[in-house]
């Protein structure tokens, strides 16, 4: 019998200037945007009694812990984006890395991060199946 899943997704945003080194373009001098971030966990058991896989609430914290990191940042000036352009795909990267070590503890498995500068330009990072 196949068992079945659960996926849960939350979203934040952050407001930051970044520019993309190199970028041959507009892009490559300082500029802004809303970002959003959503991040996707999986897990195949829920807490009996609540019938919850894990709190929305304590998921919702614990990426603000990650984005507060970025809000309102040059980002260009973190150390992490030192050397490497802070693009989406990137800063998606960033978030699931960070993700990662927050959800250790916690019964579920991280499955995707997606981060957008716009509704209509969205990058996803994952790492393996889940
Ligand atoms: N794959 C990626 N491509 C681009 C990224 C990125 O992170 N990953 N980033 C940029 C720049 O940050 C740029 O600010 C985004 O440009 P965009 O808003 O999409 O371009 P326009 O303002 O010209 O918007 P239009 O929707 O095309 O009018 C660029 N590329
Ligand atoms: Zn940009």
């Amino acid at each position: 019998m196949t068992q079945g899943q659960w996926r849960l997704r939350v979203s934040s945003d952050f407001s930051s200037s970044h520019q993309l080194r190199h970028y041959e373009g507009k892009c490559e001098n300082m500029h802004g945007h809303n970002f959003t971030v959503e991040v996707d966990v999986v897990g195949e058991s829920l807490d009996q009694r609540l019938g919850i896989l894990m709190d929305f609430k304590a998921l919702k914290r614990l990426l603000k812990e990650v984005t507060d990191e970025l809000d309102h940042k040059h980002l260009n000036d973190l150390p992490d984006f030192a050397e490497q352009n802070p693009s989406s795909e990137l800063l998606a990267r960033f978030v699931f890395r960070r993700m990662k070590d927050l959800l250790a503890s916690y019964p579920v498995r991280l499955a995707e991060v997606m981060v957008s500068e716009k509704a209509s330009s969205r990058a996803y990072y994952s790492e393996g199946s889940v």
